[in-house]
């Protein structure tokens, strides 16, 4: 059976005079890494402080684990991880003392912990450098490491790759993989740009002024950027006969709206007008199309 690790139900924000989060509902489930994607202002944030326990609803519930109301998800938050933007670090200490001050701050008896934690994101061999000396990448992979030091079985991320150059990207999108497929750790990773997850989430979920717009797979999002010729006639059935008997082809999809989706002969649109012509079709719309990934999410938010 799928175990969901969290599931929002009608969940509300509220601030004075702002509806921050507009009964939205989700779950996410176990094994997977979620791409939290949304313009400023979303509510990835305040979403991500509901599920952290540093604030609370204004409407709607919310479970962790399975398990629901406020007594008992304070007990779930335990096997969460949290990171946001810019991770607390003491600047004049390393990085061993920055987890050390982290255990004893959280209260985690085992010292082992750290050494182990150390070694999962890469910085066991930083010595005594202070993290004053320590590049962004490594200041952010500390950052990770303080929020795996109670060795959750989620893990949220807000913003990780903000401001890192491409090494330090790589290194964050390295270590989330790893996370996820050597520890098996859920993860929920917040960000503005799509294109930036895309190599790690394996899902997305979509949300614009405080509602979630749309949920989607990694291969529902590769499909639905995929190239194609976008087809509109009066009539899908007959645009899709003539399309196999002329055309010789079965690479399409009629879609609901009966445009119909045809995904090669990109480069002869001047055939498949013909084509479709000559079958005494009335054509009202033939283009090319087919979104980056910053365009899909454009336009899901109708940002063009
Ligand atoms: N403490 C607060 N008081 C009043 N309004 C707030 C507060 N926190 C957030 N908001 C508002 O709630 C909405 C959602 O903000 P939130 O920070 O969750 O968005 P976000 O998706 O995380 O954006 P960003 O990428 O900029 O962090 C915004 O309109 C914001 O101005």
């Amino acid at each position: 059976m799928e175990e969901s690790v969290f599931e929002a139900r009608n969940l509300t924000k509220k601030y004075r005079g702002t509806l921050a989060l507009d009964h939205i509902n989700f779950s996410l489930r176990r094994g997977e890494v979620y791409g939290f994607i949304g313009e400023n202002g979303a509510g990835k944030t305040t979403t991500i402080r509901l599920i952290t326990g540093l604030s609370f609803p204004s409407e709607g519930s919310m479970s962790l684990f399975g398990k629901s109301g406020e007594k008992e998800l304070q007990r779930q938050r335990a096997r969460i991880g949290c990171m946001v933007e810019t991770p607390a670090l003491y600047k004049n200490m390393t990085a061993e003392q920055n987890l050390e001050a982290q255990r004893i701050q959280r209260g985690i008896p085992d010292k082992e912990c750290i050494r182990k934690t150390l070694k999962l994101v890469g910085l066991s061999d930083t010595g005594k450098k202070t993290v004053r000396h320590f590049s962004l990448g490594m200041r952010q992979r500390l950052g990770i490491a303080m929020a795996l030091l109670n060795d959750p079985e989620f893990l949220i991320l807000d913003e990780p790759i903000n401001g890192l150059d491409p090494s330090g990207i790589v290194e964050i999108r390295e270590l989330m993989k790893r996370l996820n497929q050597e520890r098996g750790i859920t993860l929920l990773v917040s960000s503005h740009i799509l294109s930036e997850l895309y190599q790690t989430a394996t899902r997305y979920i979509l949300l614009h002024k405080g509602r979630v717009l749309e949920e989607l797979t990694q291969n529902e999002l590769d499909e639905k950027c995929k190239r194609h010729i976008a087809i509109k006639t009066n009539d899908a059935a007959s645009t899709a006969a003539a399309l196999e008997n002329t055309l010789h082809t079965t690479n399409f999809q009629v879609m609901p709206d009966n445009t119909v989706r045809l995904y090669d002969h990109l480069d002869n649109m001047e055939d498949v007008a013909r084509v479709l012509s000559q079958a005494g079709l009335l054509v009202t719309g033939l283009s090319l199309a087919g979104d980056s990934l910053e365009d899909y999410f454009l336009h899901k938010i109708g940002g063009r």
